[in-house]
């Protein structure tokens, strides 16, 4: 009798062979292949330049790759943007480098955090969540009737964090998340990240410059190098990061 194959878990994220970019001449990424385990959180380092926010935003379903396969919980993509599947859209959150540039600037930051809850139906309760949120992630209840331009990039950064954790997505995508920010405010953020992931399981991608603070906050680090060609293996390390941009 043969033997039998016992599928292994889905990873929450997986890239296959991703080839993307902005010219389908001369790519960003080229044959990319990451997979981050459900609960894992995975750190991506790599020179400035080398493609990891575009990687990112492949991942997080807001830019369609020329080639490859992005999965969630092993399930294919099926579309990018507005139009990716409402389960898959919301399936994963996404914070970015600049919050300023996140931020729609016309709205308080009340109604940055209750956005995603509007555009998807979930009009139940909506006080009473951004509230919960803005408690999590230490934003004063004084800060929500400002606007952007009225509060600091920590707190405004604190604000796009919220929004992406309020539909409360199985993967969660930070890009640069505290580059911009001091060590206080990056450990708060962090803070945040870890027990949103404590208590629901779920993965994270973090890209980032800054290798010691991946090492400590990721279960594993890897380098962008090593995701051309190839899946990174679980439990590799990265080699050394030459600290760029
Ligand atoms: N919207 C765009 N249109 C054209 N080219 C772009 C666009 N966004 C990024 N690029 C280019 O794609 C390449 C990869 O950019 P990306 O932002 O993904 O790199 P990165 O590794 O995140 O860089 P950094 O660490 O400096 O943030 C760069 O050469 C960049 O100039």
């Amino acid at each position: 009798m043969g033997e039998r194959t016992v599928p292994g878990p889905a990873a929450a994220l997986e890239l296959r062979g991703v080839t993307a970019g902005y010219d389908r001449r001369a790519p960003v990424l080229r044959d990319v292949s990451l997979a981050v385990g459900a609960g894992e959180a995975v750190g991506l380092l790599g020179p400035s330049g080398c493609g990891k926010s575009t990687l990112a935003r492949v991942s997080a379903l807001l830019h369609r790759p020329y080639a490859g396969t992005v999965l969630l919980g092993g399930e294919e993509a099926r579309g990018w943007r507005h139009r990716a599947p409402r389960a898959q859209r919301t399936a994963v959150g996404v914070v970015f480098q600049q919050p300023r540039l996140a931020a729609d600037p016309r709205l308080t930051l009340a109604a940055l955090l209750a956005e995603p809850l509007r555009a998807t139906g979930r009009t139940d309760g909506i006080p009473a969540r951004t509230a919960e949120l803005a408690e999590e992630v230490g934003l004063g209840p004084e800060l929500l009737g400002r606007r952007p331009h009225e509060v600091s990039d920590g707190q405004l950064q604190r604000a796009c964090l919220a929004r992406a954790l309020v539909l409360r997505p199985r993967v969660l995508v930070c890009d640069e998340m505290t580059a911009m920010l001091d060590a206080s405010t990056t450990a708060a953020l962090v803070a945040v990240v870890e027990r949103y992931r404590a208590g629901s399981g779920a993965a994270l991608l973090a890209v980032g410059h800054d290798r010691v603070l991946l090492d400590r906050w990721c279960d594993r680090t890897v380098h962008y190098a090593d995701l051309v060609s190839g899946a990174v293996t679980p439990g590799r390390r990265a080699p050394a990061d030459t600290p760029a941009g």
